[in-house]
């Protein structure tokens, strides 16, 4: 096992650029994550990884080795696809051991009758099998083994597929947005059982998904991508706590981050809601983003403060989520403990500490960390 290392990857289809001189390395055994919205090249690369579709131009090498002169078959990769892509007409079975069947045996052999009757088929057959039933019992799909597709729920068929891809022990899984199609219960007990068969198998995971509490819950590193470039690598804490585009701030976070506007005041300089922040602010800054929970509604030091009317109050059963719209017209979203009495129609100030605010200038590019460059209290 070793790094994939992708150089200066472009992919175009006619006049559309999927993917941009994308420069990427894949460390070994690592769980990273492709996140992004639709269309931002994240199928398209787990394809060129893959093997099923080849760049216009760049490398994609796994150590000395040059993945682009392999065929699919000699990546030593699986992958497993949002449609399950199972064989309807086959058993849980024979969907699962199909690839070792391929590996070992021919054509005619492998039609389910005929391999009862060749002596090397028949061992063959069983060791796989007994491979196939191990890896149904850890993904606890082995009390279906007979069934065909068309009998299993989204989960089972998602598990069966999950069982195909490990029968082979790939050094590498590529996994393109596996549970799309489940209810959200069932995505967040796979998701579990997912980072543990990564754990236990202890080989790379690509997994691609536009859910960021997917990558945010599953990931050793996120590949935040747009317009077929990537936009920021990092851990998700790295990834949450330190953006480095307003893209990736609005893209990570739930409720989602609330950005102002930056004003100038009648001396060029920076100001909030009138409130002149040069001290504060570096000169470049067009834009504030603070995170829902970041607000507080005691008045702090060293804090933002931003003041509207309550629009609208939801109440999760964990906590408060209040909009408010100020009189600039942005809307704010705050998460607030229950406790005192906010209303609709209500005007309310909130205090934001500066070091919990991202300051990013008119391109979404992060500029140096507030506390860092004005040594704000903590
Ligand atoms: N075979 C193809 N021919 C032409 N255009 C394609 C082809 N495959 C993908 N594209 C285009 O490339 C762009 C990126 O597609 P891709 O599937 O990689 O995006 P994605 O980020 O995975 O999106 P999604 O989350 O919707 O699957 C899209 O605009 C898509 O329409």
């Amino acid at each position: 096992m070793m790094d994939i290392k992708l150089t200066d990857v472009t992919k175009t289809y006619g006049a559309t650029t999927v993917l941009d001189k994308l420069t990427l390395t894949i460390k070994k055994g690592e769980f990273l994550t492709l996140l992004g919205a639709s269309g931002c090249g994240k199928s398209t690369l787990l394809k060129l990884l893959a093997g099923l579709e080849l760049p216009d131009t760049g490398e994609i090498r796994k150590g000395d080795v040059n993945l682009l002169a392999q065929t699919p078959s000699e990546r030593d990769c699986a992958m497993v696809f949002q449609s399950y892509a199972l064989y309807p007409h086959m058993t849980v079975g024979d969907n699962i051991c199909t690839p070792l069947y391929m590996g070992t045996m021919s054509f005619t052999q492998r039609l389910p009758g005929a391999r009862w009757f060749s002596p090397g088929a028949r061992s063959r057959v069983r060791t796989a099998q007994e491979l196939g039933r191990r890896v149904a019992e850890i993904l606890g799909i082995d009390h279906l083994w007979s069934r065909k597709p068309a009998a299993l729920s989204g989960g089972q068929r998602q598990r069966v597929a999950l069982a195909r891809a490990m029968v082979r022990r790939p050094s590498l899984f590529l996994f393109d947005e596996p549970l799309s199609n489940l209810d959200a219960n069932l995505r967040q007990s796979l998701r579990a059982e997912i980072r543990q068969l990564h754990d236990e198998l202890g080989v790379t995971f690509v997994y691609v998904t536009h859910d960021q509490h997917e990558a945010m819950s599953m990931s050793d590193r996120i590949a935040v991508m747009k317009d077929g470039r990537i936009l920021q690598l990092g851990t998700p804490t790295n990834i949450y706590d330190e953006p480095q585009h307003r893209d990736v701030a609005a893209f990570v976070g739930a409720p989602r981050i609330n950005f102002l506007p930056v004003a100038r005041d009648g001396n060029d300089r920076p100001a909030i809601q009138g409130q002149p922040l040069e001290q504060l602010l570096p000169a470049a800054v067009a834009e504030v983003g603070f995170r829902p929970h970041a607000a507080s509604l005691k008045r702090l030091p060293d804090a933002l403060k931003v003041s509207g009317r309550i629009v609208l109050m939801e109440y999760t059963g964990a906590e408060r989520i209040v909009t408010m719209v100020t009189p600039e017209d942005d809307k704010i979203t705050l998460v607030v403990d229950d406790g005192p009495g906010l209303r609709v129609g209500e005007n309310l100030s909130v205090f934001v500490p500066m070091e919990q605010c991202h300051a990013f200038d008119a391109d979404g590019l992060r500029l140096v960390p507030l506390c860092a460059a004005f040594s704000c209290a903590a």
